[in-house]
């Protein structure tokens, strides 16, 4: 038997950069969580402690901020790509890079040049993986956090000695979208991209008359693969933020569905990827992250 170093990556997590470009005395902000990570020959590091091949973390978030200075950084997905490309043909040890980028929302205020409120919670965010001269882009949100007060019905699922659940034909839906899609072909105007796949999203939980929150799922991967050929594949993790009808009849009240508990946890988790069956196989990089 021998001991031997497996699949490892190396980077900086989460180096939280800003940028303020002027145009005049107009300035736009972009807000950005940025994580590198590397890979290639790196098993003197680990076996002997030889860091000749290891370039620093601390030197990879500072190519974070450089490169933010040295070019506008633009669209997510550019600037990831950007960053990736040059760790794997900068470095001759290093064969692979990937580099995730989440964007925080800013809006302006009112009509102020620059002044600025933070929007909700949901983000941006890509993760692209460059592995020699290939790349792959997975853009995505998370934290898109959406409710419909009817159009929504749970039923005709087991019932088993430990099932007290009622089965119901009228309930709140509500979820906090995380979604990935891998993209697939070039020339992809990747901020148009996002934002109309963000209505799709939007737009089919809305539409849906839903009869789990899995069918609902499937018809927002759905609807974006038959709208948007740039998209190879969708993944989405939907918990189900349970709203329950409180019991008001120890006060002598009927609820007719208008006061709930919205409950924080536990929390139905519900999670699944819609592809083409005919898409081209992303090979290892898409794989290697996150399943959902
Ligand atoms: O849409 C739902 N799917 C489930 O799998 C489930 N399970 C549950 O308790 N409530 C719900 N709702």
């Amino acid at each position: 038997m021998a001991i031997v170093l497996g699949p490892n990556q190396y980077g900086k997590a989460e180096n939280r950069l800003v940028t303020v470009t002027r145009d005049g005395d107009v300035h736009t902000i972009k807000d950005l969580t940025v994580s590198t990570s590397l890979r290639g020959d790196l098993a003197e590091t680990h076996l002997t402690g030889d860091n000749a091949a290891v370039l620093a973390t601390d030197t990879q978030k500072n190519t974070v901020y450089a490169f933010a200075k040295e070019a506008p950084v633009g669209e997510i997905e550019d600037f990831a790509l950007r960053l990736a490309r040059h760790f794997v043909s900068s470095q001759e040890a290093i064969t692979g890079a990937r580099v995730l980028i989440d964007e925080h929302s800013w809006q302006r205020i009112e009509e102020n040049d620059h002044s600025f409120v933070q929007g909700s919670n949901e983000k941006r965010t890509t993760a692209v993986t460059v592995e020699g001269s290939q790349a792959w882009v997975v853009s995505g949100l998370k934290d898109l956090v959406v409710l419909k007060s009817t159009g929504s019905e749970f039923h005709g699922f087991p019932r088993d000695k430990y099932t007290t659940l009622k089965e119901v034909t009228d309930r709140i839906l509500a979820t906090s979208v995380t979604a990935r899609w891998r993209y697939q072909g070039s020339g992809i105007d990747w901020a148009k991209s996002f934002s109309e796949i963000r209505s799709i999203l939007l737009r089919t939980f809305a539409a849906k008359h839903s009869l789990s929150l899995q069918q609902t799922l499937y018809a927002m991967g759905e609807a974006v693969l038959e709208e948007r050929s740039e998209v190879a594949e969708v993944r989405l993790s939907m918990p189900n933020k349970h709203h329950f009808v409180v019991d008001l009849s120890p006060f002598g009240l009927e609820n007719d569905n208008e006061v709930f508990y919205a409950a924080d946890r536990p929390y139905g988790l519900i999670e699944g990827t819609v592809l083409r069956d005919d898409a081209e196989d992303p090979g290892q990089a898409w794989y290697s992250l996150p399943t959902f």
